[in-house]
């Protein structure tokens, strides 16, 4: 039988990090290599970092928080999330556990389906090379899949075949051919690439013309990750304040994020501060999600949020987020990293498909928390008060000074470098 986490474990946020993992690797049910993985205890021998990429000269280090509290298509997960930024594991954990009582997150994903393109220039008839291309559909779908075996049979492959034209660019017409693969389990980058590289030949037979680019789109848009969250205003009555307002002001929030790029920007970005943390922490190519999440996020030609927040019936406050996501639990440094292996352990997901969803569910949490903090208190109260420890370690405190020293400043209302030199040298 799988192992159920319960991601819910109180009192996470007061233990040290050695009890915190005990309790997070007890709660998941990890193994001793995998907990060691976790804690970073030589998760990454140089050999292996030296094999991954080029001119290694050493390792670079990062923090890994766990955000717990999240529940999604009603299975309880405890999330790994690489990140240096303060405020962010705590803020997908409040709101994971505001959503817990109401079912946490529902979500869901389209086939994992990726495209490449295959440019072709200098072809004189560009319609007559289209209508050639698409009647050849089924031979190039047949030579596309003819090598990769292991993903054919596992019910991957490449399903289907589209031309795009366009007549007028800086060079002429093209045509552009795209190979539409399911890539399973597989972010699929290097799957498709080769793919395109092995039909380029007949493609520019088929076309009569000159075949150029053979890539990735990582505008992964048949790749679509969904999730949803509904919350009764009275969940969000928190500190004393009314909870119909709170949702009213994320919706409010949102409001201008869908209408301007400006403050879309920022509203994406906090949701790839809950995204992203997880795209690393399980060896993913977090580039190649950026990529994604902003290209669909001005797919229309206007710079939008990935985000939709609205009052539904009886005032529940209901989130949504859409965006590809092509993430993979096999390739690239997922299988090669060994804490990257433990991560995906620790997260107990089987299919990239889960992995999506969870991913999607907290860059939705992450959107709420910033959106819940801006409308209502400011950013600053929440966030600087986790980044005080920040200042307390840049003022030179160390062990449980940073702590005692952080705890001080906050109580005296004055997060600086300064306050903190004072408090430290006991002023
Ligand atoms: C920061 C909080 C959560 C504090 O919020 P709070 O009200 O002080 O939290 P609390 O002490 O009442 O704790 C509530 C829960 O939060 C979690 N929590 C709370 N503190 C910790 C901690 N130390 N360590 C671990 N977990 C923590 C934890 O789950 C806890 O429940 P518990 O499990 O204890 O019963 C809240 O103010 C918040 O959510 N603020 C938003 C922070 C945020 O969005 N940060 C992102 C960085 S800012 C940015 O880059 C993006 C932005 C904002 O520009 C995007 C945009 O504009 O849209
Ligand atoms: N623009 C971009 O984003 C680009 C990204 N990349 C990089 O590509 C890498 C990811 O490529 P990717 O194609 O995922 O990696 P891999 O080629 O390493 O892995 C995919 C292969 O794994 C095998 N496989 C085994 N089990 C499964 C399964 N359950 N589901 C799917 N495939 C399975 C299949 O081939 P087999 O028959 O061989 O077993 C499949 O082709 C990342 O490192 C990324 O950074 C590269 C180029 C461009």
């Amino acid at each position: 039988m799988t192992h159920q986490t319960n991601s819910r474990i109180e009192a996470l946020r007061d233990m040290a990090p050695e009890a915190r993992l005990d309790r997070v690797a007890d709660a998941a049910g990890l193994s001793l290599h995998d907990k060691l993985a976790l804690a970073g205890q030589g998760a990454l021998p140089l050999d292996l970092a030296n094999g991954m990429i080029e001119n290694v000269v050493g390792l670079f280090d990062m923090p890994l928080g766990v955000a717990a509290n999240f529940t999604v298509n009603g299975k309880d997960y405890l999330v790994p999330m690489a990140v240096e930024e303060p405020s962010v594991v705590a803020a997908a954990s409040y709101m994971a556990r505001l959503a817990r009582p109401y079912g946490g997150f529902q979500a869901s994903s389209t086939l994992p389906l990726m495209r490449a393109q295959v440019q072709v220039l200098g072809v004189a008839d560009p319609e007559g090379a289209r209508h050639r291309l698409l009647a050849a559909a089924d031979e190039l779908m047949a030579l596309a899949n003819s090598r990769d075996k292991v993903l054919v049979g596992l019910g991957g492959g490449c399903k289907d075949i589209e031309v795009h034209l366009f007549r007028d660019t800086p060079v002429g017409p093209m045509v552009v051919l795209h190979l539409i693969v399911d890539v399973r389990d597989a972010m699929g980058a290097n799957t498709v690439n080769t793919m395109a590289e092995l039909i380029a030949p007949k493609v520019e037979q088929i076309a009569s013309g000159t075949v150029r680019l053979r890539i990735l789109s990582n505008l992964a848009d048949r790749r679509l990750t969904r999730a949803r969250v509904e919350l009764p205003a009275e969940a969000l009555s928190l500190d004393g304040l009314n909870g119909a307002d709170v949702a009213r002001g994320v919706v409010e929030a949102c409001a201008l994020a869908i209408v301007d790029p400006y403050r879309a920007a920022t509203h994406n970005k906090g949701i790839m501060n809950g995204i992203d943390p997880v795209v690393i922490a399980t060896g993913n190519d977090w580039r190649a999600i950026e990529a994604g999440a902003h290209a669909f996020a001005a797919r229309d030609g206007r710079y939008t949020a990935l985000t939709r927040w609205e009052i539904g019936a009886g005032g529940a406050l209901v989130g949504t987020i859409e965006l590809p996501l092509a993430l993979g639990l096999v390739g690239g440094a997922t299988r090669t990293h060994p804490a990257a292996q433990a991560a995906l352990k620790l997260l107990n997901v089987e299919t990239a498909n889960e992995l999506c969803q969870v991913v999607a569910s907290v860059g939705l949490a992450q959107n709420l928390a910033a959106l819940r903090a801006l409308a209502t208190d400011g950013i600053q109260k929440g966030h600087m008060k986790l980044h005080a420890r920040n200042i307390a370690i840049l003022a030179g405190a160390t062990g449980p000074d940073i702590d005692r020293v952080a705890r001080e400043i906050v109580a005296q209302g004055d997060i600086s470098v300064d306050t903190a030199k004072a408090v430290l040298s006991g002023a």
